[in-house]
């Protein structure tokens, strides 16, 4: 077997995507996920991106479906800005779409600043400014991880990823930060398959076709996906669909994918 094929099992990439299909299959899921758990809450981060923008629409329709049935589930919506949101327009499009039961504004800015300047005080220094910003990155990240378990610590709830296909493939996530989530709805598909069910969920065109940006260095607003991964989505999927890549492009996927594998396991133990 090639390693491109290794890597497409290990991910559960399913050859015979039919996005219809897909989200009724994955709210089927979330709705399992709650009733095995005992559940009765979901939370999510609401950025303005497709990721968030589909998984926020498949857990509201989740908790619709059980309330239907006569049960209990209601779906927080969170939007964690740090400070001023360069696209706020995009979230206020998401919340939009989306109607979630519930809605939480939590501005992660004097935390996160918060726990930077402690750590300086305690003489973490930083070889520059880049070097700074980047690891203030990952602690905006990971404050939005402490809010959202926070709210599903107060609500019984589950907290809910966005983690796919093509962001666990190039280990695309803060470990522990966005990365941390008690279940992952997305899991296994391509980036344009993402899109694809957000589309079949009449989701704001503007929102299905958006570019993906982890908006998490201040030094750089709105950075691309694309930029930072030094291949695009297009190849990612493709390679995850087992189409033949540019050579250069699946040598980097793989390298990726092998540095990165400690963030898809469990923490080594002896
Ligand atoms: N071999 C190994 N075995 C076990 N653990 C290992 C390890 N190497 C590093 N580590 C640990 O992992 C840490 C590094 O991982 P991590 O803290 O995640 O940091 P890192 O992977 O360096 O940075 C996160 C990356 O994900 C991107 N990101 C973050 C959040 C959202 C999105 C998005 O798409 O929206 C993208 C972000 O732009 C950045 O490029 C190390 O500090 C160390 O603690
Ligand atoms: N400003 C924010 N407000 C609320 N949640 C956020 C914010 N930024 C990130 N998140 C959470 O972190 C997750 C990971 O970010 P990521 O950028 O991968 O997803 P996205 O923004 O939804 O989509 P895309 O990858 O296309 O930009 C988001 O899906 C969301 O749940
Ligand atoms: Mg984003």
């Amino acid at each position: 077997m090639t390693t491109q094929q290794q890597i497409i099992d290990a991910l559960g990439i399913d050859r015979n995507f039919d996005a219809q299909r897909e989200v009724e299959r994955r709210i089927d899921f979330i709705i399992r996920q709650l009733k095995e758990s005992g559940t009765r809450a979901l939370v999510l981060g609401i950025s303005g991106g497709v990721d968030s923008t589909t998984t926020g629409r498949l857990c509201q329709l989740a908790a619709e479906r059980i309330r239907e049935q006569g049960g209990d589930a209601t779906f927080y919506a969170m939007r964690l800005p740090y400070g001023e949101q360069h696209d706020e327009d995009d979230a206020q499009a998401a919340i939009n779409y989306i109607r979630a039961d519930e809605q939480l504004d939590v501005n992660v800015k004097p935390s996160a600043d918060g726990m930077l300047a402690s750590l300086e005080q305690a003489g973490l220094a930083f070889n520059d400014e880049y070097q700074r910003d980047f690891v203030q990155g990952n602690i905006k990240a990971r404050a939005r991880m402490i809010a959202q378990y926070a709210v599903a610590g107060r609500h019984n709830g589950l907290v809910v990823g966005t983690d796919h296909g093509a962001e666990a493939v190039m280990g695309f996530f803060t470990k522990h930060g966005d990365g941390a989530c008690d279940i992952t709805p997305l899991a296994g598909l391509a980036k344009r398959q993402v899109r694809a069910m957000l589309s079949v969920l009449d989701g704001p065109e503007a929102l299905v076709n958006k570019v993906p940006t982890a908006d998490l260095e201040t030094l750089s607003p709105g950075r691309t996906d694309e930029e930072a991964l030094g291949v695009t989505y297009d190849q990612i999927d493709d390679f995850l669909e087992g189409r033949e890549i540019d050579r250069e492009a699946a040598e980097r996927i793989i390298r990726t994918y092998d540095r990165t594998a400690h963030k898809r396991e469990l923490p080594r133990a002896p």
